[in-house]
């Protein structure tokens, strides 16, 4: 059996009366690329500080590959860790920070670091006072990007870069994957989840409202199914998985499907339809669709 990169097992925050945790079990899998969703303070940012044990939970625990997640020490030594606020010894050069970096945690690769820092445009001869938000989360991501460590924890690391860099942070988790490296992220940004993801958990008011593969999540929702056909209408009323049938111009139908295709597409054969055309829901239609108007709190 192999030991979860990170466990919480009924992981509970509250802060007062306010439970911004509650009861989270999750696994993930050593080598997943694992996406964390949820609108503003859905309770993002104090799962992954328990998971580090930078907070203490009311109940449950959490582990970072079988160690339990309060023994910081043992457990950060398989960890790099990209907060939502990166914060810089401002004196420093951001090459001295990342040479200072190199030297504690899991090991570096100097050669990819350097690459990093190419890839990213990161002037590293200034001092990090005077870097821009975005460049304070280039730092830290070329940082945690270059360790060997194997899991990489990113809190929200996207939100200051524009969309080279947005680009380049995708092509950056697509190579920690490829080393077999764990990464789990937690993200506003839907398409970068649909993008580089392999699961995502669902964060909804401190409950966790899903966790599915991106496919599942996609085949668990709507899909418009649009269709042209020559004589008679289909008949789908009574087909199982379709509903909103209506009209779309002369000879043609647009309904939604969930679930299996196959007595929709029996019904149609028997229709003689001519042309078909089907849209997968995006992430940002089933995200809305889980949050609906109570997308805050
Ligand atoms: N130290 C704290 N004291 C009191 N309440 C807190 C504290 N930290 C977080 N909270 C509350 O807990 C809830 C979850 O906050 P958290 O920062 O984990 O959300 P988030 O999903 O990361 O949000 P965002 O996407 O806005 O960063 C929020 O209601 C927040 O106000």
């Amino acid at each position: 059996m192999t030991v979860p990169a990170l466990r919480a097992v009924q992981l509970t925050k509250r802060y007062g009366r306010l439970t911004a945790l509650d009861e989270l079990t999750l696994d993930v899998e050593p080598g997943e690329v694992f996406g964390f969703l949820g609108p503003n303070g859905a309770g993002k940012s104090t799962t992954i500080r328990l998971l580090l044990g930078l907070a203490r939970p009311n109940a449950g625990r959490a582990e970072v590959f079988g160690v339990d997640a309060a023994d910081v020490a043992t457990a950060h030594r398989s960890v790099a860790y990209v907060p939502a606020d990166v914060a810089l010894w401002p004196q420093l050069t951001g090459a001295e920070i990342l040479h200072l970096q190199a030297r504690t945690g899991a090991g570096v690769d100097e050669g990819y670091r350097d690459e990093l820092v190419r890839r990213f445009e990161l002037d590293v001869t200034k001092p990090a006072r005077t870097y821009s938000t975005g460049n304070r989360q280039k730092v830290a991501l070329i940082a945690a990007f270059a360790t060997r460590a194997p899991l990489l924890v990113l809190d929200e690391p996207t939100s200051g870069l524009d969309p080279l860099m947005e680009r380049e942070f995708r092509a950056a988790v697509a190579q920690a994957r490829e080393r077999g490296q764990t990464v789990f992220l937690s993200s506003h940004h839907l398409d970068e989840v649909e993008a580089v993801c392999d699961r995502v958990g669902i964060l909804r008011a401190g409950r966790l409202a899903e966790v599915a593969t991106i496919g599942r999540l996609r085949g668990m929702h709507r899909s418009e199914v649009t269709v042209a056909y020559p004589g008679a209408a289909p008949d789908l009323a009574a087909v199982p998985g379709v509903e909103t049938i209506e009209p779309a111009g002369a000879g043609r139908l647009r309904f939604t499907l969930t679930g299996p295709p196959a007595p929709v597409l029996r019904a149609l054969a028997a229709a003689g339809v001519t042309a078909l055309s089907v849209r997968e829901p995006s992430l940002e239609e089933i995200f809305l669709d889980y949050y609906g108007a109570e997308a805050t709190r």
